[in-house]
């Protein structure tokens, strides 16, 4: 199989080792099999692709778009390094409010499926990077949703200090907030 998938501390998100071939003239590797992807758990109909470019200590997050326009992703950072974090907000999972982070790269080439029901984000560690994703649901502007990236109770370790964060998402709520208004899955 071209893929090792590995499930992390929260068992649904996947962390997927592509088989990379190389050679004199560069390399190959496959970025998605449905098949195989299928057999590992990871389901959904992927109907959308996203790449976004951004400069170093800039974050995106944590979004999620709220049902019936709910997302699960398949993040991959092509050019450059990123911290990708996925925080499960599903009322009902053991792990609720935790969150799993792993370095993806254009040097070790992972990829991270994270199901619907978690806030998606990131944050760059390199003068630039390149982030490729797939998307199980499309666009909906006015389904959108997030979570407060600095949160104290979700409290995750960004590797950078004083991330750059656009004005929509110094705005999100908090992960009380969102039990509050049970925008949750
Ligand atoms: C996400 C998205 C944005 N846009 C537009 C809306 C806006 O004018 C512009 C920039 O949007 P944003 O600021 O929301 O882009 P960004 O902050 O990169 O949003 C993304 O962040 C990462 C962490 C995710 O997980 C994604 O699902 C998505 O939410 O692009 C689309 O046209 N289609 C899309 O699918």
């Amino acid at each position: 199989m071209p893929f090792e998938f590995k499930r992390l501390e929260i068992p649904d998100v996947i962390l997927i080792k592509p088989k990379v071939f190389e050679d004199e003239r560069g390399f190959f590797m496959e970025t998605y099999k449905k098949p195989d992807f299928e057999k590992a758990g990871i389901k959904g109909e992927f109907v959308q692709d996203n790449h976004s470019k951004s400069k170093y200590g800039v974050l995106r997050g944590l979004h999620f778009q709220k049902e019936p326009y709910a997302q699960a992703k398949i993040v991959r950072c092509i050019r450059g390094v990123i911290y990708d974090v996925a925080v499960d907000l599903r009322k009902n999972s053991p792990t609720f409010g935790k969150y799993v982070g792993v370095i993806l790269s254009e040097y070790n080439k992972y990829m991270l499926y994270i199901p619907r029901g978690f806030a998606h984000g990131f944050v760059v560690l390199s003068d630039v990077a390149e982030v490729v994703y797939k998307v199980d649901n499309v666009y909906a502007p006015d389904y959108e949703g997030g979570l407060i990236w600095n949160d104290p109770d979700v409290n995750i370790q960004w590797p950078v200090e004083n991330p750059v964060v656009s004005e929509k998402d110094k705005r999100w709520p908090t992960l009380k907030e969102l039990i509050e208004k049970d925008e949750l899955f």
